[in-house]
């Protein structure tokens, strides 16, 4: 008899905890048996099932200005309530007892011996009381129903990207994740890492993983829709000890009082703390002091990825090693955490740490003693796709070695001529600092003589991950990582940089244009001007909103009548918007006006949900930019002086942005700028497969 397939996914439309969908049908039985009017149905995909779910989910008519759009629920519901109505996975573990799986709470009684051997100061020097797993094989499968349409229609929280086909080896890198594996996959810039990134977040994401998605940075952050690996690990700026941090996730007052009788010679054992047994006076004592919904993302995640690990320093990562293992109980490297690193170790560093004044030197991620252990696979993109002259690639790879023979050094000083395009878009300056940049975009600003056009954004805090209203002054510094400015002067003849992908993928983030005038929506719309909209899903020449992703992650979905009176809101905006001309980098070629209208800007928390919105036009001044922001970037038109670089890896950084040795300009080259990290260069010596 021909096998039926299971249904996997239960959506409900009505029943005890609203709409929601269900991975199993208890879960959909124990919601709707006995509730009057309810409303289910089981389905073969999520995606289907979302689909299924998605237009009824009911949204307040409130008008939009007093309405927060990515609230889950309307101003006045009481804190309480609020939490009451949220999907309940995301409550307190209290509320319901943590399951861990079987090979996760029984943890041999030598491991809670090493354990509380290994938070002793001589468990330094004791890393082989690790245990490396077996085999892969005992590492999560993923559980995805979805098919791997990565061109297809983007319904989540990453930007629209133009359709990209993978090549063959970041399809490799795509087939190890889902395979279950650790890995880090790394190659120089322009290789695609955050291309295959932005796909694995896809992929992960149809599927059912709790994924984490987390970088170094607030912006490179914000560039994959993700927090940063600090504030996801709860670990403040993580300079303790290994075993303090975890204390400190779990109470430290309960840490004080635990030490105090260690003195007493009352032994220790790390079973007392159960936050789930509410009968043992220590849980309580622990619970109330824990940071509770820390502990809860560390046990729940399966799959954790990191971005640009050239920026987080070896020592921490051994230190978020350590306390994935205690706090799931779990002594496989990182908890057995799936993790997914990228980067390339020869871009920028740690930033170094400062003790009395002195820099501390900086370790790198793969001096971590855990790092092996956790990271056995390393792939590497070799493919650069963002240069695509041979010449170029090889000057540059040289460069990220820091290996430049005499020619080499020849060829980059003969790209000090000045290049002059007949277009007037001039190249962008990369800058070191921040300074220099503001300095010379306002420079250029001021010798305009025509009307200012001041933007100052729209902020809006959304939840952080303990559901509490973000504090405007967080909600300021989360924001400050977001490359959309909070007030921007714009005046016909300025050259902007765009920062969203806009119009259907046509433009794409980083396409430096010039203002040529400033227009009313409607004005725009009669002249056929293109209006700038985000939207993967509009096929009109209307202003649309991008899926507001803290429904999906509340189980809510942007209903269509929402994203009209969104369309309709910003139609009948009556401001005067800047009409932007780009002639590079416009996928279909050719020309292209665009009326650039405000668009959202987010940052995330590594589960993708909304902590700060800012609406503002998607553009910045683009006469200069500052290597830290250009980041990430591929610009078509590029002139750095390497006079005022002070970092390693920074020069790479900057030169690397360009598409080609045509449209870039260098000044000041010096071989001495171009040097790579020692400790960078003596480890990729020892992974000759790297270079
Ligand atoms: N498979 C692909 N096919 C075509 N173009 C691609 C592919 N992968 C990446 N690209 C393009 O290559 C350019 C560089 O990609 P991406 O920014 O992902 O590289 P990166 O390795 O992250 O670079 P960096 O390290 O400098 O941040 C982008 O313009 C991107 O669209």
């Amino acid at each position: 008899m021909p096998k039926v397939p299971r249904k996997n996914f239960y959506a409900v439309r009505s029943g005890r905890e609203g709409p929601k969908i269900y991975a199993s049908w208890d879960e959909c039985r124990g919601v709707t048996h006995g509730f009057s009017g309810a409303s289910f149905k089981g389905f073969y995909s999520r995606r289907e099932a979302e689909q299924w779910l998605g237009p009824l989910v009911p949204v307040p008519d409130i008008p939009h200005d007093v309405w927060h759009p990515f609230r889950p629920d309307g101003p006045g519901t009481s804190r309480k309530a609020r939490y009451r109505n949220r999907n309940p996975v995301e409550r307190s573990p209290y509320a319901r007892p943590v399951k861990l799986e079987p090979a996760q709470s029984e943890i041999p009684e030598a491991f809670a011996h090493s354990l509380w051997d290994s938070m002793l100061p001589k468990a330094e020097t004791e890393s082989d009381t690790l245990v490396t797993p077996a085999n892969n094989s005992t590492l999560p499968v993923f559980r995805s129903s979805s098919p791997d349409n990565l061109s297809g229609q983007s319904e989540d929280d990453t930007p629209p990207e133009p359709a990209i086909e993978l090549s063959p080896e970041q399809q490799e890198v795509l087939d190890a994740v889902k395979a279950g594996r650790s890995i880090f996959f790394t190659g120089s810039a322009g290789t695609g890492k955050s291309v295959l990134l932005r796909a694995i977040i896809k992929w992960c994401r149809d599927g059912d993983r709790e994924l984490a998605v987390t970088a170094s940075t607030g912006i490179a952050a914000v560039n994959i829709g993700g927090s940063t690996l600090h504030s996801w690990a709860g670990i403040g700026l993580g300079k303790e000890t290994a075993e303090r941090l975890v204390w400190k996730i779990l109470g430290s007052d309960k840490y004080d009082e635990r030490r105090e009788q260690e003195k007493q010679g009352k032994p220790f054992a790390y079973d007392d703390y159960d936050p789930d047994n509410h009968d043992d006076p220590l849980a309580l004592l622990a619970s109330r002091y824990s940071k509770r919904r820390v502990v809860q993302r560390w046990r729940h995640v399966s799959t954790l990825i990191i971005d640009e690990i050239s920026m987080i320093d070896g020592k921490l990562f051994d230190k978020l090693e350590f306390i994935a293992r205690v706090l799931r109980k779990n002594n496989q490297p990182f908890g057995g955490i799936q993790l997914i690193v990228s980067g390339d170790f020869c871009q920028l560093p740690p930033v170094p740490d400062h003790e009395n004044g002195a820099p501390v030197p900086s370790t790198f991620a793969f001096d971590a003693r855990t790092w092996n252990l956790c990271l056995g696979n390393i792939m590497c993109l070799k493919k650069v796709f963002r240069q695509k002259e041979q010449e170029f690639v090889d000057m540059l790879n040289a460069m990220r070695f820091g290996k430049l023979l005499p020619e080499t050094i020849e060829a980059f000083k003969k790209l000090s001529r000045r290049v002059t395009y007949t277009d007037n878009i001039e190249p962008t300056d990369l800058f070191s600092t921040r300074e220099e940049v503001d300095n010379a975009n306002q420079w250029r600003l001021h010798r305009l003589k025509t009307d200012v056009h001041v933007y100052a954004a729209r902020d809006t805090p959304g939840y952080d991950r303990n559901y509490n209203e973000v504090k405007p002054d967080v909600m300021e510094k989360l924001l400050d990582r977001l490359v959309a400015q909070k007030s921007i002067t714009l005046k016909e003849g300025a050259q902007v940089m765009l920062i969203k992908n806009l119009v259907q993928g046509s433009l794409v983030n980083g396409t430096i244009g010039k203002v040529v005038k400033f227009l009313t929506t409607s004005e725009a719309q009669q002249l056929g001007i293109k209006i700038g909209v985000p939207d993967n899903e509009s096929s009109s020449n209307k202003p649309a909103i991008h899926s507001w992703k803290i429904g999906r992650h509340f189980g809510m979905h942007q209903p269509q009548d929402e994203t009209t009176r969104r369309e309709r809101e910003l139609l009948s905006k009556p401001g005067l918007y800047p009409v932007v001309w780009f002639n590079q980098g416009s996928i279909h070629g050719g020309p292209i006006e665009v009326l650039c209208v405000p668009n959202d800007f987010e940052v995330n928390t590594a589960d993708g949900r909304v902590e700060a919105r800012r609406e503002q036009v998607p553009l910045i001044l683009a006469w200069a930019l500052s290597i830290h922001k250009s980041q990430g970037q591929t610009l078509e038109r590029v002139r750095v002086d390497l006079g005022s670089i002070f970092e390693k890896g920074q020069a790479y950084v900057a030169l690397s942005r360009a598409t080609s040795m045509d449209t870039l300009e260098v000044r000041n080259f010096d071989p001495a700028k171009v040097i790579a990290h020692q400790r960078v260069l003596e480890w990729t010596r020892t992974h000759t497969d790297l270079i």
